[in-house]
């Protein structure tokens, strides 16, 4: 299991599979300035007071829970990280937002919300699981649905959402493309 920590408090998640494509290269291995964007996540994670990391998605060098089904995407990381983690929080960023806030991380763990919004517009990707969501990812290995999206997880449950005010619009810098990476590496 690539995971540090101990296995009290709650879990970060990295998501770190998937292809890259609207980058070209492998985004959890850039390195900014002098750690990778995967290092700076684990980081951010820590630093919001993740007592265990685990990376979603074979990393090469680093380890990581590979996607049971591959090609689900997201959905997919993330069920098959929870398949082999304990019942215990969890919570789940995606490796390409280094600018993210650990403040913001530490108060949506410390909620009971399932997800941060920002201007009324879901950011699916700063995930926390229940139960209920647990049976859902459940489900999606063994019957992988045909919709994909990680609002599946949040079907039914409005009003569970933190909202992160005017001043965290910075660290929603989300990069996916060569473009965007060069703006922040510059
Ligand atoms: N474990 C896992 N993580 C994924 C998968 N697809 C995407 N991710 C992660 O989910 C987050 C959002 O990914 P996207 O930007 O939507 O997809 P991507 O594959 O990274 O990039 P594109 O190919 O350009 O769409 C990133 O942190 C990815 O590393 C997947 O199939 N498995």
């Amino acid at each position: 299991m690539p995971a540090t920590g101990t296995e009290s408090g709650w879990t970060g998640v990295v998501l770190a599979g998937g292809q890259s494509r609207r980058m070209g290269r492998d985004k959890a291995t850039l390195v900014w300035r002098g750690k990778t964007l995967l290092e700076h996540m684990c980081t951010r994670l820590q630093e919001a007071g993740a007592t265990r990391i685990v990376v979603s998605g074979a990393v090469p060098e680093k380890g990581g829970v590979p996607d049971r089904v591959p090609g689900l995407g997201p959905l997919g990381g993330i069920a098959s990280v929870a398949a082999v983690l304990d019942d215990g929080p969890l919570l789940v960023v995606p490796v390409d937002m280094p600018l993210i806030e650990p403040e913001w991380l530490a108060r949506l763990a410390a909620c009971q919300a399932r997800c941060a919004c920002y201007q009324g517009h879901m950011l699916p990707l700063w995930l926390q699981l229940d139960a209920l969501s647990r049976r859902v990812l459940s489900d999606v290995l063994q019957h992988p649905p045909k919709d994909r999206s990680l609002k599946t997880l949040h079907a039914g449950q409005q009003g569970v959402f933190l909202p992160l005010p005017e001043q965290a619009a910075t660290c929603l810098v989300n990069l996916n493309t060569p473009e965007q990476w060069q703006e922040v590496a510059s």
